[in-house]
């Protein structure tokens, strides 16, 4: 397959520090039926990373569609989790959620501790990211699950302030999300707002569905965008 396998050579933090207009198609593994060759056939050529999680996810799937997934691409894999076990050591990576919009301990700290005795048998990069909930203008997966309030997209100034809470705590990215098959993707002002605030890379994704929403994501200053929902079947 002629995609940018080169990006696996190089930790992955480096390299959403040094990429920009990077697409990354998330994979649910609990959705996940279809054969992975036609699979990574279907998905835009300039994909460079596949994230693999989801919100609720049986225990040992996420493990079965990475390796799957892993026969057939030198794409690096993400894990993208909604819990702690869905982590595998099967994968490049793992996004290290912490849910700074919301308040409950058990998205902020608790499943974090949870995934140290695995984390500590493992060579997965752990990618420290404040994951930031903002209303997409439907009820959400995440919403449900962590039971925690998504920021209004038009309260700007408190979107900024959590992202900048999350970089000076130390966190490596900032994810703004608006929930996956949100009817409204993340505005443009606010992924500007943000990226004008921040030094870190940023990740936005949820209800992004066209070329044109990923377009405005990248000039409003996305490093990389996240597309799951329109290429499930
Ligand atoms: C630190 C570790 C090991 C895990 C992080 C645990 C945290 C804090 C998660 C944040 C909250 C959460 C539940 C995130 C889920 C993110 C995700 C994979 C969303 C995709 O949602 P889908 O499952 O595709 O939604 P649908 O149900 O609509 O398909
Ligand atoms: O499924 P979609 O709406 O593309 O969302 C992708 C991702 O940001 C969800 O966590
Ligand atoms: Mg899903």
């Amino acid at each position: 397959m002629n995609r940018k396998s080169t990006v696996k050579s190089i930790a992955l933090l480096k390299h959403f520090q040094q990429a920009n207009n990077q697409l990354a198609v998330l994979i649910d593994p609990e959705d996940f039926r279809e054969s992975p060759v036609d699979f990574l056939k279907k998905i835009p050529e300039e994909t460079s990373i596949l994230l693999v999680g989801g919100s609720q996810v049986s225990a040992g799937k996420t493990e079965e569609v990475v390796s799957k997934l892993k026969a057939f691409t030198h794409l690096p894999i993400i894990l993208f989790p909604g819990d702690y076990s869905q982590l595998t050591h099967k994968a490049d990576a793992v996004l290290f959620l912490s849910l700074l919009s919301g308040r409950n301990p058990e998205y902020l700290i608790n499943q974090h501790v949870k995934a140290v005795p695995f984390l500590q048998t493992s060579n997965l990069e752990v990618i420290s990211t404040a994951y930031i909930l903002i209303d997409g203008g439907c009820e959400t997966a995440v919403v449900n699950i962590s039971e925690t309030q998504p920021i209004a997209a038009t309260d700007v100034q408190q979107i900024v302030n959590t992202a900048l809470a999350g970089q000076f705590m130390g966190k490596q990215l900032i994810y703004l999300e608006a929930g996956s098959g949100a009817k409204n993707p993340i505005p443009v002002e606010v992924i500007s707002a943000v990226k004008k605030a921040i030094q870190i890379p940023l990740i936005v994704g949820g209800g992004i569905k066209t070329q044109a929403q990923k377009q405005a994501a990248f000039i409003a200053g996305a490093n990389l965008v996240v597309m799951g929902t329109a290429f499930e079947n």
